[in-house]
């Protein structure tokens, strides 16, 4: 065959990029089903709670305090955030810094809404967001809680997940060690709370896209959710899903 008709045959087989977006309250399963999802379709992965957790991070570090707004604002500009995108490598740098340990402290995780909340952050954030998307060669699979309503409002399929509070404290205590795991009223309350701030805060909240498919996982295993987003998205693909 002459280079023109491979061309033709590689157009017709390679499917087009698809662009993935999931949203949802914490502990709902976005990033092991992002993960995942996109490893089996083989798809790029941007987790862009990290990228919030990695600019809180930072503002720790450098002694600014979280809940001066205008302080953040000022600062938002200054960290150097770069996100991996494979799904079976996730990384995150901060200034050249390794930050995948240090953005899952409790000390980040306590402060990571009081400056998301700030407008100039998820300006900056949604841009660098935006960009990594639309450098995905094959598509790719961004989870967060405005993906559906304000990063990629335009993406091929919205998911959002749920879950009851009881499932994500339970799954939640499960991952932590020693005196932390057995405090489950605890854990669900920590998360309750940092929905209810991601939920009310003004801009670009915490919220299901209008034209989200919802999925409620509390009774799902990880694989069923991940089977059931993997037959969206192929049925998104193929134009065949139920409208
Ligand atoms: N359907 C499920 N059944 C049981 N456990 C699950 C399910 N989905 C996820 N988990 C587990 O729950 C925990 C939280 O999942 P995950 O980190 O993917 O949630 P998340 O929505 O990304 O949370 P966050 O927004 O706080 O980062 C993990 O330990 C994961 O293995
Ligand atoms: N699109 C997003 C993603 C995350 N946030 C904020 O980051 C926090 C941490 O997210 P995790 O998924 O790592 O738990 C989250 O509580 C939000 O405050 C966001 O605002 N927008």
């Amino acid at each position: 065959m002459n280079n023109v008709g491979n061309a033709v045959t590689a157009a017709r087989i390679a499917p087009a990029a698809v662009v993935v977006g999931i949203d949802g309250p914490s502990g709902t399963g976005k990033s092991s089903t992002s993960k995942a999802v996109a490893a089996k379709l083989g798809l790029r992965y941007l987790d862009t709670g990290a990228q919030y957790r990695a600019i809180t991070w930072w503002m720790l570090s450098n002694g600014i305090d979280v809940n001066d707004a205008a302080a953040v604002a000022d600062a938002a500009g200054k960290p150097e955030i770069v996100s991996g995108t494979d799904p079976s490598a996730p990384a995150i740098t901060v200034d050249g810094a390794d930050a995948a340990a240090p953005i899952r402290t409790q000390e980040v995780t306590s402060a990571v809404s009081a400056v998301s909340a700030v407008p100039e952050v998820r300006t900056r954030l949604t841009e660098l967001q935006r960009a990594i998307a639309a450098e995905a060669p094959h598509g790719i699979v961004v989870e967060g809680r405005d993906i559906g309503t304000t990063v990629l409002p335009d993406a091929d399929l919205k998911i959002f997940l749920t879950a009851s509070a009881e499932a994500r404290a339970a799954r939640r205590s499960g991952e932590l060690k020693g005196k932390e795991a057995t405090d489950l009223a605890a854990t669900q309350a920590a998360l309750v709370k940092r929905d209810a701030a991601d939920s009310g805060r003004k801009t670009s909240p915490l919220a299901k896209a209008d034209d989200a498919v919802e999925v409620d996982t509390t009774d799902l295993t990880l694989d069923q959710v991940i089977e059931c987003v993997v037959t969206l998205v192929e049925e998104r693909r193929s134009g065949t899903e139920s409208a």
